[in-house]
């Protein structure tokens, strides 16, 4: 069947649609790494957007049941070039199309998605709809992302712990991905994943070691309620807050969030260490960032600087242990070079109490 892009500035791409044939909205944008589709497609931070993948041929290493970072789709549309349905790899147990067909997602393929990308470079990410019949196409009661509570969308509804170990973790969920949850437990901790909008009281009450506030979808902002108890537990407790979680962190200490235009979403952004002087490569998925010239009173000073946009990627504070990451140490998908930063924040939960500067 016949399926059309229409972008909120009326231009129209076509294509063929499979997976589920529904019309959709979101807000479309577009991820650069050449794999990574199965992993991109279940994270709750693409929760309300459609994804255009820039690689031309999508689909050729199948779906596998390792791969998934929630249970199910969250992406609202996959839009591809070149679909390669026959899945040649050990471990795939589906089809990309079937796989959407079953999550409810619908995949429209054959399209130009190169032109689509330079328009969205040029624009920024948009409202898009995904429809089989152009007369029903209104932009007027389709809602911006920035404007909706996505984050209670993907949020668990109550505790789960995991594990055992001698550190307990609670991890605060905005929209998690599993492959976080994988990270902690290989480093033997014990997981307390939590609802997004717990207390201060219920979070001490499980007498944490840490806190990690996790990535998730949306506008920071559209949490502005969190922000003083977010700002209490990370006074409290050794605290990681990675993307979304990194940037709550920095508005609940007073600093400033804004949005890019097209956002980083990719698997090697290059992110310079600042104390180290070391360049890892990263994976990212963000369209907001902490805009630099609002630090100046909240005690964070930047740890980490995206060498393409000099956009900020990561902060410490300079007296409490905090750090902040606006990329993906997990990855999943992407490379893994900084997967020692949850070894150093465990480090950091070690420590707590013996070190006074951590900056
Ligand atoms: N991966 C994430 O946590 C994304 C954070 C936030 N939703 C953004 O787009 O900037």
């Amino acid at each position: 069947m016949k399926g059309y892009i229409v972008l909120e500035t009326g231009e129209i791409f076509e294509g063929e649609l499979l997976g589920d044939q529904k019309q959709v909205h979101g807000e479309i944008v577009f991820f650069t790494g050449m794999t990574g589709y199965q992993e991109v497609m279940t994270d709750p931070s693409f929760k309300g957007q459609m994804v255009v993948f820039t690689y031309p041929l999508i689909g050729n290493y199948g779906v596998n049941h390792l791969d998934h970072e929630s249970k199910h789709s969250q992406a609202a549309a996959i839009i591809v070039h070149q679909l390669s349905n026959q899945g040649y790899h050990y471990d795939a147990n589906n089809t990309l199309s079937d796989c959407c067909k079953e999550n409810g997602t619908p995949l429209l393929t054959g399209v130009d998605t190169r032109a689509i990308v330079k328009r969205i470079r040029e624009k920024g990410d948009m409202r898009a709809i995904l429809t089989t019949d152009l007369k029903d196409v209104d932009f007027t009661i389709i809602p911006n992302l920035a404007d909706q509570d996505v984050v209670a969308e993907v949020s668990i509804p109550k505790k789960i712990e995991l594990g055992s170990g001698d550190h307990h973790i609670v991890l605060l969920d905005f929209g998690y991905k599993k492959s976080i949850v994988d990270q902690l437990l290989e480093l033997k901790c014990k997981v307390t994943i939590m609802p997004y909008d717990s207390s201060f009281e219920e979070i001490e009450e499980m007498k944490p070691d840490g806190v990690l506030l996790s990535n998730g979808p949306g506008n920071p902002k559209k949490l502005t309620d969190l922000l003083p108890t977010i700002k209490k537990i990370a006074i409290r407790f050794p605290t990681l807050g990675i993307c979304l979680g990194h940037q709550l962190l920095a508005l609940a200490f007073g600093a400033d969030t804004e949005k890019l235009r097209f956002g980083h979403r990719g698997a090697n952004q290059p992110v310079i260490d600042c104390v180290t002087n070391k360049v890892y490569m990263t994976s990212q998925n963000h369209s907001y960032v902490v805009k630099p010239q609002s630090l100046e009173y909240t005690g964070f000073k930047p740890k980490f600087i995206n060498i393409n946009d000099q956009s900020i990627e990561g902060l410490l504070h300079k007296e409490l242990p905090i750090i902040t990451l606006q990329f993906h140490p997990e990855a999943h998908p992407g490379p893994s070079d900084s997967a020692h930063y949850f070894t150093d924040f465990i480090e950091m939960v070690e420590k707590k109490g013996r070190e006074k500067t951590y900056a």
